[in-house]
């Protein structure tokens, strides 16, 4: 074929094809290269194993992480995760990481979601906050504790990340603080990490140590309040102390109520036990124990500070094998605690009964344990436990360091739960130099009045009572009831022996002796809550059959019992502040709802301002309850309108209790500041159209009187009491009112004269006479 006759299109195909051939000859090693890449790229996709580099987040996968935090079940392993990778080093149990777990999905993929947290947490490194919580009823364990707290401190003196330590007496303490939820002042710091120690002895009598049982307990069971609140603590521990002559066995009560407290705290904490329970004996090895204990707890918390951690195989270092048992165990025992409430000390008993000794010989045990069961009453909460039938106790059994504590101060303990004493104002009234401020408002002559209480139990701890923080609190009456006969009788041959004692004291008037021995008035005010003991109103009639007046003290914390309570001839109620928290700071009471408590109370008072004469007393607590507040009070008489308002500065009783409760000399405030205060409240009362006024003085004791102007009788205060009238009226059976057995107030006790008693002779503190003067001019 002749070319000049070749078409031109296909001549230009021709060369097409040649270059295309010589540029697949040129780059063919690339295209293969690439083709093999592109391919095996494709199958990769087709098997969805895309490479870990190139991978964007799943939103399948962060949908089953978010599922996981959202159920309890999860929310309880990320928790246990969170705080296990929060500590640098530990490493995870292998039975969460292994192949099975894996399979399971959510739980691997809930792994990855903290770690990452968890470098920005590492980054703030916590401190350590130690606490070194105490009960001691004799000493012991309050010097065991002070020697803690020195180590501590040393530890702090040597690392900085261990801060200083606070040593805490469970007796003095609002056990909400920090039983609840920890400590409030560093609740919202992240960087520090609290750290609780807790030393106890035990005792097989009601203690403080039975009411803080009582508190973890109830805080567990509490509905409103998270089954383990405690457990953003670093870790805790407890030691304690025990008698093992007494109580052989930890089965026949050694340390068993540290044992108690150890394994609630365990619950509380989530099982944050940092360091097993040490236990000491004190008559052997106390000191000892309470050493070796201590080096574990030093070791313990520079492994936190070193590793963030526990230690591994620590007893409580959350091995879950070990946490299982003991929840299983302690929800068995509590089981049938509801059912039983003392089921440990029942069994104690049993082993203690089968033993051939008599209980009363090995000390602290009571032969009336054995006598039969009442009823538990419960006062206060709504709780089934209190419903359920107890052992018989006495609440101060003669062997207590209570009754030796209350004898000591000179009171003669009645039957197993009353006391009396004779007060200073008795003998001062003997001796002719003066009547306590009841004399001057209410006709009481000191040496006449008889100083009692039913129950020497309290459902308060208030910052100034005198009781030196030995006597039994609760919150619900579970000891023997004692006849009221037996009491009444007790009361009064402890009242004349103590009298009759003072037979020989220079400067006792002969006609005073003579007339002391016949008892006219009876003040249930000395120390815990009459209205606690449950045959209150037959002591009441025992009283007023013998024509002896009733003043009766309540601490506003049981309407039932307050409006179940006959008539008596001048009923009490204490103010000890003007709202709930300076309430709850003042007075600690046990009951949570305490404010309703109170209140409740306020609405019965008034109901009964027509029946009876009603006071509020006010004690008056510098730094606690005086400042801003008497508008507050003022509120408050609106509220219960009682007839009187006494208002007395606090007496400073000087005891290291007192002192432990942040109670000193400057909490006392001077007579000027009383008389300012009630200025105030009269103000007040006035502004809201309440008819009261200033009606007397005691200026020796510190005290004033408000008064209701129904007492203002033709310009004349009638503040005082007609004894024999109320008991002409009482025996009558009819219907009367406080108005009906008053009587005028001596001039002497009018507001501006001192209230002193001119029958009787005022004298400096060495006994000498003093010059008769006015104390305040207004
Ligand atoms: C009335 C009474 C009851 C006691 N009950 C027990 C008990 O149940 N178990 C125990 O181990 N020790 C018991 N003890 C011994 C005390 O726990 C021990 O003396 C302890 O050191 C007291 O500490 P304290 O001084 O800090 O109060 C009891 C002691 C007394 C006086
Ligand atoms: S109410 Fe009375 S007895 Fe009870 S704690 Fe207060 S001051 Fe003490």
């Amino acid at each position: 074929m002749d070319m000049n006759e070749t078409p031109g299109w296909l001549v230009v195909f021709a060369d097409r094809l040649d270059r295309l051939l010589a540029f697949w000859h040129a780059h063919r090693i690339v295209f293969v290269v690439g083709g093999v890449l592109l391919g095996l790229v494709l199958l990769w996709r087709l098997r969805g194993q895309e490479p870990p580099s190139t991978r964007a987040p799943s939103p399948a996968t962060e949908e089953k992480t978010s599922w996981l935090d959202t159920t309890s079940a999860g929310n309880e392993k990320q928790n246990i995760f969170e705080r296990t990778q929060n500590r640098p080093g530990l490493q995870r149990p292998s039975s969460n990481t292994n192949s099975k777990t894996k399979t399971t999905g959510p739980r691997v993929v809930s792994g990855r979601k903290p770690a990452q947290r968890t470098t920005s947490q590492q980054a703030k490194k916590q401190t350590i906050q130690p606490y070194v919580f105490y009960a001691s009823l004799t000493g012991n364990t309050k010097a065991t504790a002070d020697s803690v707290l020195e180590r501590l401190a040393s530890l702090n003196g040597h690392n900085s990340d261990i801060l200083k330590p606070e040593l805490l007496d469970l007796a003095y303490i609002d056990l909400d603080d920090y039983f609840v939820s920890g400590p409030k002042a560093q609740a919202d710091d992240v960087n520090i990490a609290n750290f609780y120690l807790v030393l106890l002895p035990s005792y097989d009598i009601d203690s403080i140590i039975t009411n803080f049982l009582e508190h973890l307990r109830e805080t567990h069971h509490d509905f409103r309040i998270d089954t383990a609140p405690l457990s953003q603590l670093r870790g805790y521990s407890v030691f304690g102390l025990g008698d093992i002559e007494g109580w052989p066995s930890e089965e026949q009560g050694f340390c068993s109520q540290a044992i108690e407290v150890d394994k609630w705290l365990a619950k509380l904490t989530g099982r944050k036990r940092a360091y097993p329970i040490g236990l000491g004996d004190i008559k052997s090895n106390a000191k000892q124990a309470a050493e070796e204990w201590m080096t574990g707890i030093t070791q313990t918390l520079q492994d936190i500070l070193e590793q963030g951690s526990l230690g591994e195989g620590v007893a409580g270092s959350g091995a879950p094998i070990e946490s299982d048992d003991e929840a299983e165990e302690e929800e068995v025992v509590d089981d049938l605690q509801d059912e039983f409430p003392d089921l440990g000390r029942k069994k104690r008993q049993k082993l203690n009964n089968s033993n051939t000794i008599d209980v009363e010989d090995m000390g602290g045990k009571s032969s009336r344990s054995k006598q039969n069961t009442p009823l538990a009453i419960d006062f206060t909460t709504y709780s089934s436990s209190g419903a359920s039938v107890q052992p018989r106790k006495a609440m101060v059994p003669k062997e207590s360091p209570t009754y030796t504590s209350l004898t000591k101060q000179g009171y003669t303990i009645v039957g197993t739960h009353s006391g009396v004493k004779i007060c200073r104002w008795t003998k001062s009234a003997l001796r002719g130099r003066g009547s306590c401020y009841k004399n001057s408002f209410y006709g009481i002559a000191s040496h006449l009045c008889m100083e009692t209480t039913p129950s020497l139990s309290c459902s308060n701890k208030c910052v100034f009572c005198w009781r030196h923080g030995t006597n039994p609190v609760s919150t619900t009456w579970r000891w023997e009831v004692d006849d009221p006969q037996l009491i009444f009788d007790g009361a009064k041959e402890g009242h004349y022996k103590k009298i009759k004692m003072m037979r020989g004291v220079p400067g006792v008037r002969a006609e005073r002796f003579e007339e002391a021995m016949r008892i006219r008035h009876c003040a249930l005010s000395l120390v815990g809550e009459p209205i606690f003991y449950p045959r209150i109103n037959e002591f009441l009639g025992l009283l007023h059959g013998e024509q002896i007046s009733s003043f009766l003290v309540c601490n506003a914390q049981h309407p039932q019992q307050l409006q179940d309570l006959d008539r008596v001839t001048q009923l009490y109620v204490s103010i000890d502040a003007s709202n709930k928290e300076s309430l709850r700071k003042i007075d600690r009471p046990l009951h949570r709802d305490f404010w309703e408590r109170f209140n409740s109370c306020l609405d019965i008072l008034r109901e009964k301002r027509f029946v009876q004469r009603t006071v509020f007393r006010l004690t008056l607590v510098k730094g606690f309850n005086v400042e801003d507040e008497a508008e507050g009070y003022a509120d408050l008489v609106a509220k219960g309108l009682p007839c009187f308002v006494e208002v007395k500065g606090v007496t400073y009783c000087g005891t290291t209790s007192a002192a432990g409760a942040g109670l000193t000399m400057q909490n006392v405030p001077f007579y000027e500041e009383v008389v300012e205060f009630v200025t105030a409240l009269n103000a007040a009362l006035e502004r809201r159209g309440l008819g009261y006024g200033i009606a007397a003085e005691h200026a020796h004791s510190c005290c004033i009187l408000l008064a209701s102007n129904r007492f203002l009788i033709d310009g004349v205060w009638n503040t005082v009491i007609n004894y024999e009238k109320f008991f002409n009226l009482l025996e009558s059976g009819k219907d009367f009112g406080p108005e009906d057995y008053c009587a005028p107030t001596a001039e002497w006790a009018w507001f501006g004269n001192g209230g002193f008693d001119p029958r009787d002779e005022r004298v400096d503190r060495k006994g000498r006479p003093k010059e008769e003067k006015k104390l305040i001019a207004i």
